[in-house]
């Protein structure tokens, strides 16, 4: 069994990030010996090491997964299926392979008897258009698709019909919201439903700006900041950034510009508005990070300015070979 090595005192803490990020192979139990622990998973992962051993297989309850699907799938179609398990708040969205289509019924009833959640629904599409939000398909429980998801201690509602949302950048959120100071002025130039700014506020005495193009996304933002308690305040403007930015006047000591696409052609609006040592959190799709490296020194150079690049992360796996990359810039004086 393929399983990620790692030091005894990091064990919990990342089990936590591969499970969160659907890496985990969760059929068989974690081994942990007197210096090292052993997380099985499902594929290989960079950045740690990996190792061959024997571990054993959980114990099967009845009524899970793979048991309430024996009759009609193989073990490798269930266990596929497992991985694809996004579940935000009382909604889990399936992705549902083409082979499987005629027992999508059964799929969904399935996994609302294993997750006992409100509603299951179906990937009809990939995240598109502006907005990034993706077409879905009710299979089984209530078909309604506002939920309240809880992430950090924060409480973050949304409708995953209406809004981009994903369970899978927790780790990362909460990576940033710890590398913010209290007093910080910060834009989130792309901030959907606010995950961002509420993590951060949660956590930080700090001044947030946040911006989106999608109604929906803003009227949830700003549900959200009266549905916690925030140290911070946050600003929430709807509109394309490029434009709604031209009437702010001042600067921001850190840009969060999560648009993995598109980010690239904002960078010049992201140097404009970025103070000196201040920091942008850049994220694009890619099989490197050199790309971006790339974008953000040729960004700062045609705005005069330099960047130091002082952290890069690999965020999610999203196709083979491709990930959704964390590039982390720093303004520093010519
Ligand atoms: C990938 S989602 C990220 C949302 C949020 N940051 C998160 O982590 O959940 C990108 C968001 O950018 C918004 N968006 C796309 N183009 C935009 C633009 N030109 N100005 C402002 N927001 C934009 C979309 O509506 C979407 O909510």
């Amino acid at each position: 069994m393929k399983c990620v090595k790692v030091p005894l005192r990091q064990l919990n803490d990342t089990r936590i990030k591969l499970m969160e990020n659907g890496l985990m192979n969760m059929e068989y139990r974690i081994k942990a010996s007197d210096e090292w622990g052993y997380i099985p998973i499902n594929e290989d992962i960079d950045d740690y090491e990996i190792v061959d051993i024997e571990l054993e297989p959980m114990k099967k309850v009845p009524h899970n997964f793979s048991e309430l699907l024996k009759d009609e799938l193989s073990e490798k179609e269930i266990d596929g299926l497992r991985t694809s398990f996004d579940t935000i708040g009382d909604v889990v969205i399936l992705e549902i392979p083409e082979d499987l289509q005629d027992k999508k019924l059964k799929i969904g009833e399935a996994a609302l008897k294993f997750t006992k959640r409100k509603a299951i629904y179906m990937k009809k599409s990939a995240v598109k258009g502006t907005t990034r939000v993706r077409e879905l398909e009710f299979l089984a429980g209530v078909d309604d698709s506002v939920t309240i998801h809880k992430e950090h201690g924060a409480r973050l509602k949304l409708d995953v019909r209406k809004v981009y949302f994903s369970p899978r950048l927790a780790t990362e959120r909460k990576r940033v919201m710890e590398s913010v100071a209290d007093g910080e002025r910060i834009l989130d130039m792309f901030c959907g439903i606010g995950p961002f700014p509420i993590v951060i506020a949660k956590n930080r005495n700090v001044d947030i700006t946040a911006v989106d193009i999608n109604d929906e996304a803003i009227k949830y933002l700003d549900e959200n900041i009266e549905l916690n308690k925030l140290k911070g305040s946050i600003k929430t403007y709807c509109g394309d950034v490029r434009e709604v930015s031209e009437s702010f006047n001042s600067k921001f000591d850190r840009i969060i510009m999560n648009l993995p696409g598109l980010a690239y052609t904002f960078l010049d609006v992201a140097f404009d508005l970025i103070e000196e040592n201040g920091i942008i959190n850049y994220y694009e799709f890619s099989d490197s990070y050199e790309q971006g490296i790339e974008r953000l020194n040729d960004a700062a150079a045609k705005s005069g300015k330099e960047v130091k690049i002082i952290n890069c992360r690999k965020v999610k796996s999203t196709s083979p070979g491709e990930w959704h990359v964390a590039i982390d810039g720093k303004i520093v004086k010519k």
